[in-house]
């Protein structure tokens, strides 16, 4: 039997043994330091073992997959390149970086397997193997990173191998360009948020109404400020170079908004937005997407009563709708405010609309407003 060896059985470690046990014929061992998520991990069948040996973890494997934070998994690669591997094995990584990782892997002489560096474009503020999703990855863009020189026979079989385990979009590019888009849309937004978060938190100090008047926007906009701060602080260490460029810009940007507001300019304070919203609007459509997932949901607002929510699925259920997830949003205090309902398919989601609005219950879905 073939053998994945997966180092860090958290969100994104996790996840993926899921998709390989579940989508492959592969053995799917772990290693991670902590017992405990090793032994969830076990328990729950999401691994087949769980190892804190790094030798027997990788001994005989066919992948290894490293999916600790970036400067985790540099020590890793280090202790790798003392330990023979299995002829032909590859090793691949997780990670949010790209350019450091693969350099580092490029310079260690003694690895005695090929790497290719790897980044799938998907996950959460949640951190840990309580947090893996077999799904995750669906449709995703799932990018590699190989150099010039490694072999295509050994590209195309992991990305055959990634593909259909995790149904994600394998996509192949250089690490610095990878480093420089991700930066962009990932590492500044986060960089954003918790700035944004740590600004409202000090107002909130002194006066607790900043957090308690906090609704849709600033909870939409400040989600992943909730991540793991050692994952996002080796993130930000790892793509320094890019960063630093795209905070100078991030910072032009504020001062000419910023300019526009103190000269009271409307022309320009509107040609900020609208730049914006036309910029937004022409994102990949969200159902078939790349870094944002395929869903068919739609928000049902419901009325602040018990049993409200209750209704809104019994309706469906009666009529034979299945609902894939359901989640209240957090965007209004003591009110159970808005439902967000999410289906399997594009024919249950345009059903459930239909049923809800014929009970007047107000529907919203983002894609109908942006398809008309
Ligand atoms: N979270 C996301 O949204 C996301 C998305 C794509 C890629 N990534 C990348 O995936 C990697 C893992 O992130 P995650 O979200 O799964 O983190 P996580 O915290 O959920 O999981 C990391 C796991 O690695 C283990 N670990 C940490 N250091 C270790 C070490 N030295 N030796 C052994 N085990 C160790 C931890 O115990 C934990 O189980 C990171 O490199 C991150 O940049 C994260
Ligand atoms: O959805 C989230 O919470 C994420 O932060 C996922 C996200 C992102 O920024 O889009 C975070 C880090 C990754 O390397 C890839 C995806």
């Amino acid at each position: 039997m073939k053998k994945a060896a997966i180092l860090g059985i958290g969100l994104i470690g996790g996840s993926l043994a899921r998709c390989l046990k579940e989508r492959t014929n592969l053995i799917v061992e772990g290693f991670d330091s902590s017992k405990e998520s090793l032994a969830l991990a076990t328990s729950a069948g999401i691994i087949d073992r769980g190892h804190t040996d790094l030798t027997q973890a990788v001994a005989e494997a066919d992948f290894v997959f490293l999916a600790v934070p970036v400067q985790a998994a540099k020590g890793l690669l280090d202790q790798l390149s003392h330990i023979p591997l299995k002829k032909g094995c590859i090793l691949s990584d997780v990670g949010s970086t790209k350019e450091e990782i693969v350099a580092h892997a490029n310079q260690l002489k003694e690895l005695s397997a090929i790497f290719i560096g790897g980044h799938p474009m998907a996950g959460s503020h949640r951190s840990g193997v309580q947090a893996t999703n077999p799904l995750l990855f669906e449709n995703a863009y799932y990018v590699l990173t190989p150099l010039p020189d490694t072999p295509t026979s050994d590209v195309e079989r992991l990305s055959d191998l990634l593909s259909v385990a995790t149904r994600g979009k394998l996509v192949t590019m250089a690490p610095e360009y990878h480093d420089q888009v991700v930066g962009a849309i990932s590492h500044l937004p986060h960089i954003i948020a918790s700035g944004l978060v740590n600004q409202v938190s000090r107002y909130n100090d002194k006066n607790e109404w900043f957090h308690r008047l906090a609704a849709g926007g600033f909870r939409d906009l400040t989600r992943i400020a909730a991540a793991h701060p050692i994952m996002w602080r080796d993130i930000l260490l790892s793509n320094r170079k890019a960063i630093l460029h795209l905070m100078d810009d991030w910072i032009a940007e504020m001062e000419g908004v910023r300019e526009a507001i103190a000269e009271a300019n409307a022309e320009e304070i509107q040609s900020f937005f609208t730049r914006a919203k036309i910029s937004r609007e022409g994102l990949p459509e969200r159902r078939f997407k790349g870094m944002l997932h395929p869903l068919y949901e739609c928000y049902v607002d419901v009325p602040d009563y018990p049993g409200a929510i209750a209704a809104v699925s019994k309706l469906l259920a009666d009529n034979e709708v299945n609902i894939q997830n359901i989640g209240v949003m957090e965007n209004r205090e003591d009110c159970a405010g808005v439902l967000r309902l999410v289906f399997v398919d594009e024919e249950k989601l345009i059903r459930a609309r239909e049923l809800l609005r014929a009970k007047q219950y107000y529907v919203f879905d983002l894609d109908e407003q942006e398809e008309g």
